[in-house]
């Protein structure tokens, strides 16, 4: 049965880029320890709006977002534009999955271990109990547990896109957000990875931009489809 909580509170969502608005009027509430998928045609703004949710989106020049963005925590209501709120701080309870798997150029151990080696965590024994569950988590400790050293590379895609998403994890993220995670892969890759989110949404909440009806049915607790708008042409000056 899913949790009606609400983990963000999304209203009068607005995204611009330049003069060009992406889309406009977004209110959504997306339910804590659920699947929200988010679909639609391709250009709609599916992975706008998802990187709009931990602010990844301030990297791109020219971008022009207006709107409230409410996390929900221990303490209420936190807004994610707010002054007060530590951008590092949000994209670790806010955590990405990208269409591609982007492992680093190192081992496996290394990979997973770095978020923590970047927050200070050096201790070799919290390093390996907390690296080691989140490989578990993932549904790749059976798999990379006897060759933690090896470059991260070797692995499958599928295998690489588990890694990413253990590299996620093991700063205990509140909110995973996946933009097209199984696009790339095979369906054997492409099962794993749907199980795994299953597994996930016990202690995470998740939002997923899916192009795959099949993927939605069979995962999604809640599927926000975004429509196209008709769209005027804009000729360059010549
Ligand atoms: N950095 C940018 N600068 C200008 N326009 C952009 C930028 N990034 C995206 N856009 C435009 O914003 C719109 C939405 O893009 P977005 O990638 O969010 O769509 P999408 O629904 O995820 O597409 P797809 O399903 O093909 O991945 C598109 O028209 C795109 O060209």
């Amino acid at each position: 049965m899913m949790n009606q909580n609400i983990k963000i509170r999304i209203r009068d969502l607005r995204v611009a880029y330049g003069k060009s608005h992406v889309f406009s009027g977004v209110s959504l509430d997306i339910p804590e320890g659920a699947i929200t998928a988010v679909t639609g045609p391709s250009g709609v703004g599916k992975s706008t709006f998802l990187f709009s949710l931990n602010r990844l989106l301030e990297a791109e020049s020219q971008v022009r977002v207006s709107g409230s963005i409410l996390l929900a925590g221990e303490r209420g209501w936190q807004d994610i534009h707010a002054a007060s709120t530590d951008v590092y701080e949000l994209r670790r309870k806010v955590a990405v999955v990208f269409q591609n798997p982007n492992p680093l150029p190192m081992g496996i151990f290394a990979n997973v271990a770095l978020p923590l080696r970047l927050k200070g965590i050096g201790r070799k024994a919290d390093l390996e109990e907390r690296v080691v569950r989140a490989l578990k988590q993932a549904h790749l400790w059976e798999e990379v547990g006897h060759r933690l050293g090896s470059d991260a590379r070797t692995l499958s895609g599928g295998q690489q896109q588990r890694l990413c998403i253990a590299r996620s994890l093991v700063m205990q993220p509140e909110v995973l957000l996946l933009d097209e995670p199984t696009s790339s892969l095979d369906a054997a890759a492409e099962a794993a990875i749907e199980s795994l989110l299953l597994d996930l949404k016990r202690t995470c909440t998740l939002v997923l931009v899916s192009h795959s009806r099949r993927q939605v049915e069979s995962l999604a607790d809640l599927e926000f489809s975004m429509g196209q708008r008709e769209k005027k042409p804009v000729f360059p000056e010549c």
